[in-house]
């Protein structure tokens, strides 16, 4: 009997424990919008006096030219936890992290915040352009809560931080967007936040700078400080956050790990607004017929199996063929095939750069059709969306016969390499 009721006083306590760890709880929170800025002035209007006189119900319902931007999302955060919000442009990250801040009210639904709340939304946000560098830090982090003393204290490591220099005394709105930033970001983290909003800001600045940025914020967490970070870089958002949520016109449609949840989001990339497929990435991707003068016509890029079908998609660690299939007018010497690839649905960087040149290879073309056949034993792509830029040229000045700018194609991954910036053959054992 005393045993329950020390259990029972323990599982309290635990519940208590993991109460007071939530530093954010959004609760069914929606918000709507007007497309007609006419209209909007107007039902703001009819909003502020029905307020005033207590008449507001619940708004639930749309009125004409409005629509969800946010409906009925949910979720909480712990005290240290990284959380990643993702979703196509207009999916509502940014009006969800302006509800958090306090700067808009949701229509319906409600935000608990136990702590300070530091955003970090547009470049330079919070930043009034005609003052100076140093002026804006104490405006700003007064706004976030802190004494003009503390300010004091904070405002050497703050410049320091930001590396902006000489900058410090000249109007903001002579800044360009990264030196914004730097400055948004030093402020805002010195304010000691609970909760820190970053929206897209570590995608600007140079990469020594984002590098110092991801370490601070590594600090921070360590420390207890919480984040919700908006990110079109899946990889930056696997890289720091262990959970996600996942917008689509404004309703969640997904929450959970990180990498779950990007994976889910980076297949939806290609699926359009009706729910169709928006490339047929894998079947064939045909050329219409062009008035070309150099002899050449790329007519159909696909890639292929070992036995010559179709890939819907490439599988990481599986092989696979590109056929780049044409016509010749004439005869051609010492064709190359180059095929550089960026990751569409992260940085949009360059990830492979491959030429038949660099591996000594060229082809003889002679007039009618001919497939190049670009084989790979595995794809060491990890999965994602890509795009390739496809081109053919001949020596000896690489003048380019034909090309594709942008073939897209879709890489998938039948084990978790999501971490990983490339797929790595692997194999375990223990040897005794
Ligand atoms: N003040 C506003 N008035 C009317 N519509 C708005 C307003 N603010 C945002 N919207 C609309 O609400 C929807 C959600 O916008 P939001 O900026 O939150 O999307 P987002 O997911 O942050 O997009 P992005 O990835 O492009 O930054 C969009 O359709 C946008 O046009």
């Amino acid at each position: 009997m005393i045993m329950t009721i020390i259990n029972e006083q323990e599982n309290a306590a635990k519940v208590q424990d993991s109460k007071s760890d939530i530093v954010l709880s959004v609760k069914g929170v929606s918000k709507k919008f007007c497309r007609d800025l006419k209209r909007s002035l107007m039902y703001g209007v009819q909003d502020i006096t029905s307020e005033l006189l207590g008449l507001r119900g619940k708004s639930e319902q749309l009125r004409e030219k409005e629509f969800w931007a946010l409906n009925n999302v949910s979720f909480e955060l712990r005290r240290g936890e990284a959380l990643g919000l993702v979703g196509k442009n207009g999916s509502g990250k940014s009006t969800l992290l302006r509800i958090i801040a306090g700067l808009i009210k949701p229509d319906s639904g409600c935000v608990e915040i136990n702590g300070r709340v530091a955003p970090l939304i547009a470049l330079g946000a919070g930043f009034n352009p005609i003052l100076t560098g140093r002026e804006n830090i104490y405006a700003n982090m007064a706004i976030l809560g802190l004494s003009k003393k503390e300010i004091d204290e904070k405002f050497d490591e703050v410049i320091e931080f930001a590396e902006i220099g000489d900058a410090i005394d000249a109007p903001v709105q002579t800044y360009s967007s990264g030196m914004a930033a730097r400055l948004g970001f030093a402020s805002a983290i010195h304010t000691k936040p609970d909760i820190l909003l970053i929206d897209e800001v570590l995608s600007v600045g140079d990469a020594k700078f984002r590098a110092k940025c991801h370490r601070r914020l590594a600090q921070l967490r360590d420390r207890g400080t919480s984040f919700i970070l908006v990110s079109h870089n899946s990889l930056s958002i696997i890289a720091v956050c262990e959970m996600a949520v996942y917008l689509s016109k404004g309703q969640m449609l997904l929450s959970g790990q990180s990498s779950f949840v990007i994976d889910k989001y980076e297949e939806d990339l290609f699926i359009d607004d009706k729910g169709n497929k928006k490339d047929k990435i894998s079947a064939e991707f045909v050329l219409p017929d062009r008035a070309e003068p150099t002899g050449l016509q790329i007519k159909s890029l696909s890639f292929r199996d070992n036995d010559g079908n179709i890939l819907e998609h490439l599988v990481s660690g599986k092989p696979a063929c590109l056929n780049v299939h044409g016509y010749t007018f004439e005869n051609l010497y010492d064709v190359n095939l180059s095929v550089i690839v960026n990751h569409l649905s992260e940085s949009n960087e360059e990830v492979l750069v491959l030429k038949s040149s660099y591996d000594g290879q060229s082809f003889n073309l002679y007039p009618g059709k001919f497939t190049i056949q670009l084989y790979i034993p595995y794809c060491g792509l990890k999965a994602g969306v890509y795009s390739a830029k496809v081109n053919l040229s001949n020596s000896p000045y690489f003048n380019v016969l034909d090309f594709v700018e942008s073939y897209k194609f879709v890489v998938k991954t039948v084990q978790n390499m999501n971490k990983c910036l490339y797929y790595q053959p692997r194999d375990w054992k223990l040897i005794n």
